[in-house]
């Protein structure tokens, strides 16, 4: 595509070269860089983008974009330079793969819990109901049967204007897409055209990211801010933030909740190891998904699908037969009776709800034995506090490693430590390596006893000090539970 048609309604603060050149891909890592490329320069966290432009022009950059033109430059080279790159970079990518969101129905699913869950349930229930359909998740990208590994919940803006061209190509109606705040801060969805946005919760999470509790909200935000007229802004209202994220949005609010008054009510009538009984907008309806939680995700999805114009009695009908994404509350299976759950829950809030959910199920004999621990290089904030749930909700914890990236685990550890009080100390174990520790839950249950294993959910690995290698709580339980 001609790199005029590529800047588009792009603000250029300063143009040196031509612009009717044919640029054949967008790139805003050096690394990747190919012949005819146009490059983009990001300030990152870790390093500066712009350090990289002369070796993405020895690699065959024709085009530069930048925030600060580089002090040498390169004949035969177009320099742009704009205000923001990223920011620019999503709307170049729209530009390039001709504004593909805007040919298809697409749903974005922002909030703290919930919207892998929620962008899947919509995924299946759309299929399910005779559409074709693609999805953009934390577990996995997906068009129709075709999957497509997923690096990050929300992927870079050049990522998913590809994906959704392609999806498009391949006849999808609706793509049913994750909004993580890290992606509305750093405009991974700039340029996006989105048919509707659902928010599910906001509770502590990614304040090594955004710093305080005011700048993670008004990132949510910021996605309902940019809702165009004609979409739907459909928000929880049970949750203290609900309203706020829809403040100053120009799409259609609507509401759903389990408590107040909204568009899309719903009350929990039986919560069991087996299902949810509900009552939705008036109709009882049994769903497979476990925890009163999934109740706001089934509530959430429901909403969105009416909202589409889908009919009631349909969507219940086939909602009643979804299961829950890999990893989310999924059930082990021992030998005798001892119960195991793996399950995602690395927020404090989800642990609670998880907790909670468990608590609710049990019997009065069986013991809850809880494996946790903190992602490295996240927000530290969390750890204490789950800790401390865990603690609150469990009659044995073991405090254990969970990605620690590039951070000490013992480190990771101590701070979930300070979360502990003196009278909870003793039903604590620390086993830095997981593997050990889920062996160790294995050996203390008695059979009914229930293992949870929190943290990880779908994961295949444990990254430390960089490096993946591959690590599934379910296998490992699984391995446990039969030795
Ligand atoms: C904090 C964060 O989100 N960082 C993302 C960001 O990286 P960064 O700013 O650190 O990049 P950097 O390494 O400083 O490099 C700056 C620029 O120089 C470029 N570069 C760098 C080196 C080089 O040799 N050549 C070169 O051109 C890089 O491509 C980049 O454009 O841009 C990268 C490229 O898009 C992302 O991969 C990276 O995600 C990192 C790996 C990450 O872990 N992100 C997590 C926290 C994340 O995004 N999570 C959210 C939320 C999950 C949830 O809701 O729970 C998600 O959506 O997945
Ligand atoms: N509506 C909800 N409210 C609170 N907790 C939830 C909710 N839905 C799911 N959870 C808990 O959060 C965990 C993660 O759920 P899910 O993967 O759907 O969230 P997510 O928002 O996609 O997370 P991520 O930010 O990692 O992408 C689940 O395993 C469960 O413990
Ligand atoms: N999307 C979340 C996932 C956390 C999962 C947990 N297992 C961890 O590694 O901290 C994040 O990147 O913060
Ligand atoms: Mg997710």
């Amino acid at each position: 595509m001609l790199l005029s048609e590529i800047l588009y309604t792009i603000p250029l603060r300063t143009v040196s070269g031509k612009t009717d050149i044919n640029i054949e891909q967008i790139e805003f890592d050096s690394r990747q860089v190919k012949a005819n490329s146009l490059f983009v320069a990001i300030p990152g966290t870790q390093v500066d983008g712009h350090l990289f432009i002369e070796k993405a022009i020895s690699l065959g950059a024709i085009a530069v974009l930048c925030e600060r033109l580089p002090e040498i430059i390169e004949p035969n080279i177009t320099y742009l330079q704009v205000e923001n790159a990223a920011m620019s970079m999503g709307l170049c990518a729209a530009n390039f793969y001709q504004h593909p969101s805007k040919k298809l129905g697409l749903i974005g699913v922002t909030g703290t819990n919930g919207k892998t869950s929620i962008a899947t349930l919509l995924f299946n229930l759309f299929r399910k109901l005779g559409y074709k359909c693609g999805m953009l998740s934390t577990v996995q990208n997906q068009i129709e049967d075709e999957v497509i590994p997923s690096t990050h919940t929300t992927p870079d803006s050049v990522k998913i204007n590809e994906l959704l061209a392609l999806m498009h190509q391949k006849g999808c109606v609706y793509v049913f897409m994750e909004v993580s705040s890290h992606s509305v801060e750093l405009h991974r969805i700039t340029g996006l055209h989105f048919a509707g946005g659902i928010f599910t919760n906001i509770t502590q999470d990614h304040l090594d990211f955004h710093g305080t509790f005011e700048n993670y909200i008004k990132a949510k935000k910021g996605f309902f801010d940019k809702l165009p007229k004609s979409a739907f802004a459909l928000t929880n209202a049970d949750d203290k933030n609900g309203k706020v994220m829809l403040q100053n949005t120009a799409a259609t609010k609507y509401s759903y909740s389990l408590k107040n008054s909204g568009n899309f009510k719903g009350k929990v009538m039986d919560c069991g190891l087996f299902g949810l009984q509900m009552d939705v907008n008036g109709q009882e309806v049994w769903f497979k998904l476990i925890g009163k939680f999934n109740a706001y995700n089934l509530l959430a999805v429901y909403g969105a699908a009416i909202l589409l114009g889908e009919n009631s009695e349909n969507v219940l009908t086939v909602l009643s037969e979804l299961t829950p994404p890999p990893g989310r509350f999924e059930q082990v299976a021992a030998p005798d009776q001892r119960v195991g759950i793996v399950d995602y829950a690395h927020t404090p809030d989800a642990l609670e709800n998880v907790l909670e959910t468990i608590e609710d199920l049990k019997e009065g004999h069986q013991k809850v034995i809880t494996v946790v621990g903190c992602g490295g290089n996240r927000d530290k904030g969390k750890r204490p506090l789950m800790a401390k749930i865990a603690c609150q909700h469990s009659d044995v914890v073991i405090l254990t490693s969970d990605n620690p990236r590039n951070e000490e685990p013992e480190d990771i550890l101590a701070d979930m430590q300070a979360g502990v009080s003196i009278t909870q100390r003793r039903k604590v174990q620390q086993i830095e390596d997981r593997r050990a520790a889920i062996i160790k839950a294995c050996e203390i249950a008695n059979p009914e006893d229930i293992i949870l294993i929190a943290g990880k959910g779908h994961e295949t690995y444990q990254d430390i000090k960089g490096v993946k290698s591959h690590f599934d709580d379910r296998e490992e339980l699984l391995k446990a539970f039969l030795a």
